[in-house]
């Protein structure tokens, strides 16, 4: 018996509008870069998958074209096995010290992974979620993301703004600088989207401004929303115990104050109050000493950098197992992407917070039928076969000539950071 055999790859690169939003490694460029990958079967049926964009992952994943045509969709572990064999094992370290990952091998696993069960799902008429063991919920619930952001929407709005814009549109294209820009931001976009949690990237100013920063959601919300501030592990352990000890009667979690499990865990005994990582604990090789040490209280999956769907329920085992719970991370991405992460949301046996996502900063749209949708800040699992996403195919050509004409290949914050502060250099750790 064999399901149905990849007859076709396709790798698209493109480069969707994203405005000058700042972190701790510097800032958003006028385009983040996903690649959008579709699988073909022998039979003619298509899955899709979207990853964040790289040139070096697209060569990779070019290069393992001849690995995986003639292969049946079904056998994702025989794949995932050619795919090592043939890369070799990363380890936790090629991660890197931005706040995303660089690996390659598991950005390819993710991208196959997930087109494959797209298909296995058309196949079996079922939904994603329910090849991940079925739905715990309709509805996954997500977080409002707050940035610190020069002025501007990206794009062709880099140097400018569309004077027409009114509500999250203008929020979005609005500089915010400083606490009451923050509030401001916060304000738009929770009441576009419905958002019932708060989260800030941090680690963009000195800690006192991004501290207050949080004060002034606390007084703008009130008990009733939860939330959270995540400096990218640029702070001191002694600047995180001071200022964890100031704000952890007002959040929910605090996010990656310092770098690595040893920092994190000695930062963690002198607080009350539960961290999450996506930046300290990253892969399955860094668990062991994570529950060793004691670095975190949740982890911040993300099936693009844990090498998929299926990868990160066994993910969702281990931090039962041990205590941990699991939330999810994201970068700039669009609704292929937010889709994947619906059905696994749904499928996770809880979800006691909010995930994170970028969606609301994108306004471009690969998916037929264009942006989805909102409710009470969560979106309801697609009940189309597979993802229940279908591509857009003159979007995906009008975003791929976007990424021949920008000329990036991969995410560099600093360059683009020093395109407005001459001279800026990214530093691991800051204050
Ligand atoms: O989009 C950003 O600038 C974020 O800083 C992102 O790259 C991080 O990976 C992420 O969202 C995080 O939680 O660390
Ligand atoms: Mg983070």
């Amino acid at each position: 018996m064999r399901g149905p055999l990849i007859k076709d790859i396709y790798i698209t690169p493109i480069a969707i509008v994203d405005p000058p939003l700042l972190n701790a490694a510097g800032l958003h460029a006028p385009y983040a870069l996903r690649t959008v990958v579709e699988l073909v079967t022998d039979d003619g049926i298509s899955g899709i998958s979207e990853i964040p964009g790289n040139s070096s992952i697209d060569e990779a994943l070019e290069l393992s074209r001849d690995l995986l045509v003639g292969r049946d969709v079904f056998q994702l572990n025989e794949i995932r096995q050619v795919l090592t064999n043939h890369f070799g094992v990363e380890t936790a370290a090629q991660r890197g010290d931005a706040p995303w990952d660089q690996r390659k091998l598991v950005h390819i696993f993710s991208a196959i992974e997930v087109a494959c069960l797209d298909i296995i799902g058309k196949v079996t008429n079922r939904p994603v979620v329910d090849l991940l063991g079925g739905k715990m919920r309709d509805r996954v619930p997500f977080a409002a993301y707050l940035f610190y952001k020069y002025e501007g929407a990206g794009g062709k709005f880099e140097f400018g703004t569309d004077p027409e814009a009114t509500g999250w549109a203008a929020a979005r294209q609005a500089a915010a600088l400083d606490p009451a820009g923050i509030v401001v931001q916060a304000h738009a976009m929770c009441k576009e989207f419905g958002f019932q949690s708060i989260k800030l990237k941090g680690g963009v100013f000195e800690p006192r401004v991004e501290v207050d920063s949080m004060f002034a959601l606390y007084e703008a919300f009130g008990t009733d929303v939860p939330l959270r501030v995540d400096p990218n592990a640029i702070w001191e352990v002694e600047t995180a115990i001071k200022y964890g000890k100031e704000m952890q009667h007002i959040l929910e979690y605090l996010e990656d104050p310092v770098r690595g499990q040893e920092n994190m865990a000695k930062v963690r005994k002198e607080l009350n109050i539960p961290f999450a990582t996506n930046m300290c604990t990253t892969s399955f090789e860094d668990i062991p000493r994570s529950i060793q040490l004691g670095s975190e209280d949740i982890i911040l999956s993300d099936h693009h950098f844990w090498g998929g769907l299926r990868s990160s329920m066994t993910l969702s085992g281990i931090c039962d197992t041990f205590g941990r719970g699991l939330s999810m991370h994201s970068n700039s991405h669009l609704g292929i992407s937010l889709a994947a992460m619906v059905h696994l949301g749904a499928a996770l046996p809880a979800v006691p917070y909010a995930l994170d996502t970028h969606y609301p900063w994108q306004s471009d749209e690969i998916i037929v039928g264009g942006r989805m949708k909102f409710e009470e800040g969560s979106v309801e699992v697609p009940d189309g076969p597979g993802l229940g996403v279908e591509l857009d195919r003159e979007a995906l050509k009008a975003l791929h000539q976007n990424y021949l004409d920008c000329g990036l290949k991969k995410r560099d914050d600093e360059i683009e950071m020093q395109k407005k502060v001459p001279g800026w250099k990214f530093k691991a750790v800051r204050w």
